[in-house]
């Protein structure tokens, strides 16, 4: 490799921090600007650049240049920043990045598998970047955050969640593999924009598609088969059969319906503890019934079976309501998990069930803007001290409440997370931090559990297992105001926390080698990589 091939190398390029000794070995000189900086000034720097972008979407847009130009640069700044930086590589604002993907794009980033080249796979697989990879995250880019069908511009969240399980979780960037699989799209917007860059077709459906993912499936076993296959942002009538087509013959989960249910879990187990409640007394009403919100009713109904209740009483706890209303028996419309939750009566409206339930917990999953109205949170707040309301939609412009509106319709009283940042409350004087109830606290830890434990399998009991150590790390107490999740800047740490616990889950549930904890917890600290450059 001269030295021009080694500056286009994200990974291996140390730009101006290449000393002058090295400059000399490896064909630099005259290739950089005389001065030598440190990592620390470098992102002193780029810090300062980040901050002369004023909109969301140019940041993104900053970032992503710099982790395609120098990675480690690059996770220095986001570790450093983490705070300030989620919103701009995450949720929300990549969610626009997504819906713009074709317009903002620069350099390309993991693998495009598309429909048209389904007869080689293999080969396409063999054209990764990196050779050893600990993770993949793919998406078909059907259910996009709360944004819909966005085609191959959903590869932006493969590429975001990535970036997280290297930032938060300490997998080495050259280990992960964002994948899109285009399969066509369905969003006629895109379809007759003149410079779409995905497969101009819409979806393949049915047995083409399962073929597809079939095919894709082999060929991650044939070419990856030590790596961990995240899913990610597939639409609920794929997602569950998806996931229980492969969670027993490979490493795998899907984020949305496992991690989301385990951040959920641990929330609420911070919101109960602050009640002086107990989880299975709970009545909980969800806004959506996509495979996201059964996801963690379902996690929540294990864990009332923990607390000592039957599987049949724990489900009379929960309404769960779509857009034809409650969850009823009578309804034809509903799938086999759905069901699960059906109760008597007609399929009346969210409000109503607020009304007629008199819920403590109020949950979204819907993606629709200010589906918690004021009457509705105002009703749920007269039967209730503490309303416990998780507006949890992504990105912002989706979620189903602001928490301000939250806390002045409930007087102070609420406690509350959400899926995307939100600033602090200001309750009675006090500035309260409003928890983000987002899978970026699960995902980055199973990655790195999986990674360190040579776990085989995601299991049950490896995401409970997950969600109880992050309610616990949270510290929650019986004090009116705390926070339900640790906060974001100690987020690299409790994900190691989080992962010694869920790799202990995995060896106890025999899909992992036997492994005394010590040696769990060294085995993850040997695993997370630093964004430093090597000696
Ligand atoms: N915070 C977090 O970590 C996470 C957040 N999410 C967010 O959850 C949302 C849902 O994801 P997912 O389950 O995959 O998506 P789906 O689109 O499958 O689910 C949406 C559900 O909401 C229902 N719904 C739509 N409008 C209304 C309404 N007016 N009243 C009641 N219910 C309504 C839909 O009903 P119908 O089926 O009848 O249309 C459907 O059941 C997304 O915005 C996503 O960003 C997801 C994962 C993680
Ligand atoms: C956070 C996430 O995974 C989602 O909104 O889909
Ligand atoms: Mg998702």
């Amino acid at each position: 490799m001269d030295g021009h091939e080694l500056l286009g190398d994200p990974l291996r390029n140390r730009g101006t921090a290449f000393t002058t000794a090295q400059r000399g070995e490896l064909g630099l000189d005259g290739l950089l600007p005389p001065v030598v900086e440190t990592l620390e000034e470098q992102a002193d720097r780029a810090y300062r650049a980040f901050l002369g972008y004023a909109k969301p979407i140019n940041r993104h847009i900053y970032l992503r240049q710099l982790q395609d130009t120098n990675e480690t640069l690059f996770y220095r700044l986001v570790t450093d920043h983490l705070d300030e930086m989620l919103p701009v590589v995450y949720t929300p604002t990549v969610g626009e990045a997504c819906t713009r993907f074709s317009d903002i794009y620069r350099r390309p980033r993991g693998l495009f598998v598309s429909y048209p080249e389904r007869g080689r796979l293999r080969e396409v697989l063999r054209n990764r970047p990196h050779r050893e990879v600990d993770v993949i995250v793919v998406t078909d880019g059907q259910r996009i955050l709360g944004l819909g069908d966005q085609g191959v511009g959903g590869m932006g969240i493969p590429i975001g969640k990535l970036g997280l399980y290297t930032a938060v979780g300490g997998i080495h960037p050259a280990r992960t593999l964002p994948v899109l699989l285009d399969v066509g799209t369905d969003n006629e917007e895109l379809l007759a924009h003149p410079r779409y860059l995905g497969w101009r077709h819409h979806r393949v459906t049915g047995a083409d598609y399962d073929g597809f993912i079939d095919a894709f499936v082999d060929a991650v076993r044939a070419e990856l088969p030590d790596a961990l296959l995240q899913w990610e942002d597939f639409a609920t009538p794929h997602a569950r059969p998806i996931l229980a087509r492969y969670r027993d013959r490979l490493r795998t989960f899907n984020d949305d319906i496992q991690g989301t249910a385990a951040v959920v879990l641990g929330a609420l187990t911070s919101a109960v503890t602050m009640t002086g409640g107990r989880l299975r007394d709970q009545r909980v009403v969800l806004a959506g019934a996509g495979s996201a919100a059964i996801g963690v009713a379902d996690m929540i109904r294990t864990a009332m079976v923990a607390d000592g209740l039957t599987d049949e009483e724990a489900a009379r706890n929960f309404w769960i309501a779509d857009v034809a209303g409650l969850l009823v028996g009578s309804r034809t419309d509903l799938s086999p998990e759905q069901r699960r939750y059906a109760r008597d009566g007609e399929a009346r409206p969210l409000a109503e069930v607020v009304r007629d339930a008199t819920p403590t917990v109020l949950i979204g999953l819907s993606t629709v803007r200010g589906l918690f109205t004021e009457q509705i949170v105002r009703d749920m707040a007269a039967g209730t001290d503490r309303p416990v309301i998780f507006p949890l939609s992504n990105p912002t412009s989706h979620s189903e409440a602001d928490p301000a509106d939250l806390a002045a319709w409930t007087d102070g009283r609420v406690l509350v997370a959400t899926g995307s940042p939100y600033p602090p409350l200001e309750v009675n004087g006090r500035s309260v931090p409003v928890a983000q109830s987002n899978n970026v606290y699960v995902f980055p830890a199973m990655g790195l559990a999986v990674t360190a434990a040579k776990a085989t399998r995601v299991t049950d009991g490896m995401l409970v297992a997950a969600a109880t150590a992050l309610g616990e790390a949270a510290g929650a107490t019986d004090a009116p105001v705390a926070p339900l999740l640790p906060p974001i800047a100690d987020m690299r740490a409790v994900a190691a926390e989080v992962a010694v616990v869920a790799a202990m889950a995995a060896v106890e549930d025999g899909v992992a080698p036997e492994a005394t904890e010590a040696g769990l917890r060294e085995a993850v600290r040997k695993t997370q990589w630093e964004p430093a450059y090597p000696d």
